[in-house]
C-alpha cells in the first residue's frame, strides 16, 4: 500500500497550468493536486471545475487551492505562470515578464521550506529553468524544464506523417533552445531501430519525398502555428509536463528530452538546455551525451550562445 500521497502544485492556472493539471488527473498521476494563481478566484474556480469531473476517473486526484508558502512538501511544483510575446516568433522576447514573476516566486516557495523537484514550462524554458536554479539554490538535478521533449514529440508526430508507425516507434531528440535555434539530431533519429538516414537512403522511391530540413523547419515553427490560429499552446505541453512528472514520482528512469543545467555536458556550462536526461524520484540523474556529428556540434554551439546571450540579460549573480 502507498504510504505517502504523491503531490503536485502548479503555479500559473492558465491554459497550460490547467491542461498540466488535467492530464495529471486523466492519467491518475498524483494524488494531490495544488493550484496556486495569481488570481485566487480563477484558481478556485478551475479547482472546482477539474474536481467535478471525479467521477469519471480511474482514480480519485485531491485537488484544491494555496499559496506559494504552502509548497513545503510537494513532491514537484510546476511553473505555468507566464506570457507570450506581443509579437514576433520569439519566446525570448518575454524574458522580462518571466523574470519578475520568478524573481517574487521563487524565494516564497524555497522560503516554505520545500525540497522536491522544480519542473518549469514557461518560456523561454530554457532561461527560466536556469534562473529558477539559480534563484532557489536547489541542487542541479532538481531543477527541470520541459526543454525540447515538445519538439521532440512534434518531430515524431511530423515523421509520422511519411512513415507508417506510431510516433512512440520513432526515437530521436530534438537538441538545444526550445526555440528559434533549436534542432534534430538526425544523427540518432531511429524507427524500428533503422537510422532514419539509412532509410531514406535505402527506398529512395518511397521515401524520396521526405526532405529532413522542411520536417526540421516545422518542428521548430509548430507552436507558432498552432498560436497563431488560437493564441496558445497547451494540451500537448501538458501532457509532456505530465509524463515528466510521472517519470519523477515513479521513479521511472524515462529518457526525456528535458532542460537540464549543463555542467560540461556537450562541452557547455552556465545555461540550462535541452538534452536527453534521465528522470528518476530525485529528477535529473544523469544527462546522455549523444556522439553529435560536426554540423550537429556546430549547431549545438549555436543554440547554447543564443540561450546564454539571454540569461546574460538578467542579473543572477
Ligand atoms: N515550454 C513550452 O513548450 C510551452 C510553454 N508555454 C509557456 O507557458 C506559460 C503559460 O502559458 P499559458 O498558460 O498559455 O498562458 P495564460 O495566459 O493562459 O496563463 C498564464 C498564467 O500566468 C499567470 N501569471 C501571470 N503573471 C503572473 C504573476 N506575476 N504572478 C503569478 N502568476 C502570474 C496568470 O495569472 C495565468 O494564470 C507561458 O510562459 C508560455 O509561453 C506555453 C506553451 C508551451
Ligand atoms: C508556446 C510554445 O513554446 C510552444 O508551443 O512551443
Amino acid at each position: 500500500m502507498r504510504s505517502k500521497a504523491r503531490k503536485v502544485a502548479i503555479a500559473g492556472v492558465g491554459n497550460v497550468g490547467s491542461s498540466c493539471a488535467y492530464s495529471l488527473i486523466n492519467q491518475s498521476i498524483c494524488d494531490e493536486i495544488m493550484l496556486i494563481g495569481r488570481t485566487p478566484d480563477r484558481a478556485v474556480a478551475q479547482a472546482l471545475d477539474l474536481s467535478h469531473g471525479m467521477d469519471f476517473v480511474q482514480s480519485r486526484t485531491r485537488i484544491y487551492t494555496g499559496t506559494y508558502e504552502d509548497c513545503t512538501d510537494m513532491d514537484v511544483v510546476i511553473l505555468c505562470a507566464g506570457g507570450y510575446p506581443t509579437e514576433g516568433k520569439d519566446r525570448i522576447g518575454t524574458l522580462s515578464l518571466v523574470y519578475d514573476i520568478y524573481k517574487d516566486m521563487i524565494p516564497r516557495i524555497m522560503n516554505s521550506g520545500f525540497q522536491g523537484i522544480v519542473l518549469a514550462a514557461a518560456n523561454p524554458v530554457d532561461v527560466v529553468t536556469y534562473m529558477v536554479w539559480k534563484l532557489s539554490g536547489l541542487p542541479r538535478g532538481q531543477v527541470i524544464g520541459t526543454g525540447t521533449s515538445i519538439d521532440s514529440s512534434r518531430l515524431k508526430t511530423l515523421l509520422c506523417e511519411h512513415f507508417p508507425v506510431d510516433p512512440r516507434s520513432v526515437h530521436g531528440y530534438v537538441l538545444g533552445e526550445h526555440g528559434e535555434s533549436q534542432f534534430p539530431a538526425w544523427s540518432h533519429v531511429t524507427i524500428g531501430g533503422k537510422p532514419i538516414r539509412d532509410i531514406l537512403a535505402q527506398h529512395p522511391a518511397r521515401f524520396g519525398h521526405v526532405k529532413l530540413e522542411k520536417i526540421a523547419e516545422q518542428t521548430k515553427n509548430a507552436g507558432w502555428e498552432i498560436f497563431t490560429r488560437k493564441g496558445s499552446t497547451h494540451y500537448g505541453i501538458g501532457n509532456a509536463l505530465a509524463y515528466i512528472t510521472r517519470s519523477i514520482l515513479n521513479d521511472e528512469h524515462r529518457i526525456i528530452a528535458v532542460s537540464a543545467v549543463l555542467e560540461q555536458e556537450y562541452g557547455q556550462s552556465g545555461l540550462a538546455a535541452g538534452v536527453p536526461a534521465i528522470i528518476t524520484r530525485s529528477g535529473v540523474k544523469e544527462i546522455v551525451e549523444l556522439n553529435l556529428t560536426p554540423l550537429e556540434e556546430q549547431q549545438m554551439n549555436f543554440s547554447c550562445r543564443t540561450i546564454r546571450n539571454a540569461i546574460e540579460q538578467l542579473s543572477l549573480g
